[in-house]
């Protein structure tokens, strides 16, 4: 599914603009300020209702207007809407019928983000990598959002029972055979989908990068020798004085590992970038291949850290995935030669908050 037309209201600086994107790579370029990752935000908005900076989420609504507003027509003639206001209230339709669940939004309009923040992948903590790792689960099987959330249920009154000083022993019998049944179901889902995404993965970065020796580790969260029963028991006078539960699919990851050593130790920036776009396309394609499901790509600043070998390389993937792709450039430029089919790039100028269609790929100054 693609979008066909954007209109974007009261998103950081954009008052009120619309545009018609491409159903390939759509450029957005423009000078520092202009407003092209707000057009990103806009689309993150749209399709999970919420800013993709949490640090954003205060600035995401135009100084001086009420809420934003951004609304979009796909090319099977679904009509999606989104409103987010001050007070973090958001309302969704699709087609004009309000929708209660973000999770309806995030099956709609799958959505890939490359941006600063994408290095955290490799660095961050292990909650990046279960959110990465839980995209690709969400998007394969629709079981897995309602073991998720049956897990965060019996973890979260586990957890208030510990704390709560006085044990009610059938009480907590009762949130911990839910748990290890949610438990036991995320970690057999997780384990599927690498099982066809890891060989996937290692086939793109192959066509980026050499990097023979980086490899993917999953953890389940606890002891890959015990069952997890038995771990909780071993942890239970350490879980009560810590007023928390220590193992579980909460605590899961996916190490990203050069021989014995982290990633982001080992990898210079500019490789690390690489990592991190192989992972997110091959996600993509996995989607596509499994379920015949496009994803749309938002891309903040591309070329920076990347030298024109592998910025040609990197168009040319991206090039060949199904779904959209939006991409910023302050400097179209350096993307000029980026293209094996120039001419199903779409661009646009974005000044000032407003998005115009630039008729033909520049070129670049002499
Ligand atoms: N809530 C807001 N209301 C009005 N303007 C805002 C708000 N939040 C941010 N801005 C401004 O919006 C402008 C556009 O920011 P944006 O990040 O979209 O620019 P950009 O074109 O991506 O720039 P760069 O190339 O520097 O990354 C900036 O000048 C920013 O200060």
């Amino acid at each position: 599914m693609s979008i066909v037309r954007l209109s974007i209201q009261g998103v950081r600086n954009i008052a009120n603009t619309q545009f018609h994107p491409g159903p390939g790579v759509n450029v957005l370029h423009g000078d520092n300020g202009a407003g092209k990752s707000s057009v990103l935000e806009a689309i993150h908005l749209l399709a999970l209702a919420r800013s993709f900076k949490v640090s954003r989420t205060r600035t995401l609504i135009r100084d001086g207007d009420d809420q934003a507003v951004v609304f979009a027509e796909l090319d099977s003639g679904t009509r999606i809407g989104v409103q987010r206001s001050r007070n973090g209230q958001h309302g969704i339709r699709v087609n004009g019928e309000p929708v209660a669940a973000v999770s309806e939004l995030a099956h709609r309009l799958p959505l890939q983000l490359i941006h600063s923040d994408s290095f955290l992948l490799l660095e961050g903590s292990p909650g990046h990598r279960r959110q990465f790792l839980d995209w690709g689960v969400f998007h394969q099987d629709t079981a897995f959002h309602a073991a998720w959330q049956n897990a965060q249920k019996s973890l979260k009154n586990r957890n208030s029972l510990l704390r709560s000083g006085r044990i009610d022993r059938s009480q907590l019998a009762v949130w911990q055979r839910e748990f290890l049944l949610a438990a036991e179901h995320i970690d057999a889902l997780r384990k599927h989908y690498l099982e066809g995404f890891v060989p996937l993965f290692h086939q793109v970065l192959d066509q980026l990068i050499e990097l023979p020796d980086l490899r993917i580790h999953y953890y389940r969260g606890w002891d890959k020798s015990r069952t997890l029963a038995d771990v909780l028991d071993n942890q239970w006078d350490r879980d009560i004085k810590l007023g928390y539960t220590q193992s579980g699919p909460q605590r899961a990851d996916m190490r990203i590992k050069v021989r014995s050593q982290a990633a982001s130790d080992v990898l210079s920036r500019g490789q690390q970038k690489l990592v991190v776009c192989a992972l997110k396309v091959a996600q993509s394609l996995h989607l596509q291949a499994e379920h015949n499901r496009p994803t749309t790509f938002l891309v903040d600043d591309l070329p920076a850290e990347l030298d024109r070998h592998h910025i040609r390389k990197l168009g040319s993937l991206m090039e060949g995935l199904t779904g959209q792709v939006f991409m910023t450039s302050v400097d179209p430029a350096p993307l000029h030669d980026f293209w094996q089919s120039p001419d199903r790039i779409r661009m646009f100028h974005v000044e000032q908050g407003q998005v115009f269609p630039a008729d033909d790929l520049e070129q670049p100054d002499e």
